[in-house]
């Protein structure tokens, strides 16, 4: 029709998103499909309809912008056009689509289907990601083995992808400018909404470096009293294969060594979960009793009907947790290769937090269906683990005996862990994005693609490879999101304004007072059993996206900034003891250039 005033706006736009539901419920099968199956087959189908529905999405475009919807009156109509305007990689003529699709389903599924051989045994070399690979580098204290390890899998991942990732950053790049944005860099940070987002990020940054660095020094000397000046320097940056995880994105793995208190019971309680016969099903079972008791939704029965919660025997899938909103307000699904451990514990909350927020939100518009903005949506899980991660809620699922009731010890050891899942992320979960902006405005260059990621991981992280690296190397590729195209600054965020959710909600359950110095710690508050704090979140989550995000921090917190003072809070105590430690030991803060070649 031809009447574009503001009514027949808002009825277009009823229309619109009851489409772009039904074509995001196709959508979101096929890629299930896909994703829980890798064959020639389910890739052919997932490109085609998404093919079929980037035709689609274009057409609609082309009515949806004849309107003149920045002269309309009313913000929530406005606030739909803004989002229904942007048509994403959908503006690309129809074969570059398809190629880009191609080729990003073809990275990600070199690196789903890796394989490398054991260091022991030479001839088994059919040790996956998820679970082989992960599990060695949890308990293997063998640099020899790490190092192999890490050799192998960036050889058989990350290396095999280079030139895909050179045509994915050439075709996606055009895309956003098709989309009137400067590079792929601006479309991603779209949704965050802020014209000073990337300084607003290195300002948060520059306000838990100093607490990260004292993380570094105190790992790096333990590190060094277990492997020997052979195997790392004492003033150096860490070799990136000693640090439990593949990417050394966060350090739990090294808490048995590492802790302020090692002789204490340990809090990671792995060992307990596998002795008291847990199943990752009764982890899930877990994970939604603390989102219940907090008067919050509980998973929905097609949710236990269609998730994929243990990798299945005989088929090749993308074992990277994910959560899945299928947009018809009752199919929402986890996918995840779980192992029975602490950090699967907590990637089962992670992961959850994603479907509660698809739960809160189901009601809202289709446009509206998303976080806040990104980060929101990566905190959500988090929180709860904040709290699940307890030694007090620990205690009461029966995981910990407490049994040396040495608080204060006990206490601090459990903020240290909490710290190697954290403060150990932080620089990781920025660099990620800062080396992919970079590439997306042309500042790093194929020719220097691997020198320039490892002069970042050196910069932030503190971290060098095992071993030298040359151009035909292609390290980034070796992390999932890289290879999956999927924006990581988004973790980053999630990791500020987790702990300024954590703080907000523990004053509402009445478990932190601010005002009171005698009151507990941030760091012991459980909101377990709230309904308080539970009605306080779920009225954020129940925005989606249709309030800007700083509305709904405010509905939350109090506050319209991210802001890396609840963090800092949260952490003071073992701020001030590792400070304190390091200086006992004369410990260099920061780190020397590394001597290894980055290609
Ligand atoms: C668990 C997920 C799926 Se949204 C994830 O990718 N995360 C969660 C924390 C950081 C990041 C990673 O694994 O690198
Ligand atoms: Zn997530």
């Amino acid at each position: 029709s031809n009447d574009l005033s503001e009514q027949a706006a808002a009825e277009y736009l009823k229309k619109l998103n009851k489409e772009f539901g039904e074509k995001a419920n196709l959508a979101t099968n096929a890629e299930w499909d896909y994703g829980s199956n890798i064959t020639p087959e389910t890739l052919e189908k997932k490109l085609n309809v998404s093919a079929e529905i980037a035709k689609w999405k274009k057409n609609k475009w082309v009515e949806t912008i004849k309107y003149p919807w920045k002269t309309y009156k009313d913000e929530n109509i406005k606030r739909q056009f803004k989002f229904a305007t942007i048509l994403g990689m959908a503006a690309l003529p129809e074969d570059k689509f398809k190629r880009l699709d191609e080729v990003t389903s073809k990275m990600e599924s070199i690196y789903s289907t890796a394989k490398i051989c054991d260091f022991h045994n030479k001839s088994n070399c059919n040790l996956s990601l998820e679970p082989e690979i992960t599990e060695i580098l949890r308990k293997s204290r063998d640099p020899e083995e790490l190092k192999h390890i890490w050799v192998e899998w960036h050889k058989a991942s990350g290396g095999k992808c280079k030139k895909l990732f050179e045509e994915y950053v050439q075709i996606s790049n055009e895309g956003a400018k098709l989309n009137n944005m400067t590079d792929l860099a601006e479309l991603w940070n779209f949704d965050f909404e802020s014209d000073a987002f990337e300084k607003d990020i290195l300002e948060l940054w520059s306000q838990v470096k100093p607490l990260y660095l004292q993380m570094h020094a105190y790992m790096r000397k333990k590190l060094w009293d277990k492997y020997g000046e052979n195997v790392l320097s004492r003033t150096g940056p860490i070799p990136a294969h000693l640090m439990g995880n593949m990417w050394a994105q966060t350090w739990s793995n090294l808490f048995d060594f590492t802790a302020p208190y090692p002789g204490l019971e340990s809090l990671d309680v792995t060992d307990e979960l596998i002795k008291q016969n847990y199943t990752a099903l009764k982890m899930f079972k877990v994970a939604e009793n603390f989102f219940t008791s907090l008067n919050l939704s509980a998973m929905p029965p097609l949710f236990w009907e269609r998730s994929i919660i243990e990798k299945p025997e005989g088929k090749e899938l993308v074992c990277h947790a994910s959560a899945w909103d299928f947009y018809n307000g009752e199919d929402f699904r986890i996918k995840m290769c779980t192992r029975v451990e602490m950090e699967d514990l907590l990637t089962i909350h992670h992961e959850m937090g994603h479907i509660q927020y698809f739960l809160q939100y189901k009601d809202q518009p289709y446009l509206y269906k998303e976080g806040a903005n990104s980060g929101f949506h990566e905190a959500v899980g988090d929180v709860i683990f904040l709290s699940a991660a307890t030694t007090k809620h620990l205690q009461r699922l029966g995981l910990l005996k407490g049994q040396n009731s040495n608080d204060d010890k006990q206490e601090l050891n459990s903020l240290f862990q909490r710290a190697l899942d954290k403060v150990s992320f932080l620089p990781f979960g920025l660099l990620m994005d800062l080396y992919r902006w970079n590439i997306f405005k042309g500042k790093t260059l194929p020719a220097t693609y691997n020198r320039d990621w490892w002069l970042l991981r050196e910069k932030y992280q503190g971290v060098e490879p095992p071993v030298d690296r040359t151009e035909q190397d292609f390290d980034p590729a070796a992390k999932y999101h890289i290879v999956a195209s999927v924006p990581y600054v988004r973790y980053f965020v999630s990791f500020i304004i987790q702990f300024q959710f954590h703080r907000s909600l523990c004053i509402e359950a009445g478990e932190f007072d601010p005002n009171n110095p005698s009151s507990k710690p941030l760091h012991e508050c459980s909101i377990y059993q709230s309904a308080k704090a539970g009605n306080l979140l779920g009225n954020m989550l129940k925005l989606g996206s249709s309030k800007p995000w700083p509305d709904a921090m405010e509905v939350l917190t109090g506050q319209r900034k991210m802001d890396g003072t609840a963090l800092l809070q949260f952490f003071q105590p073992l701020h001030d003891w590792l400070k304190e430690q390091n200086e006992k030991t004369g410990e260099k803060i920061g780190w020397e250039p590394s001597k290894r070649n980055f290609g």
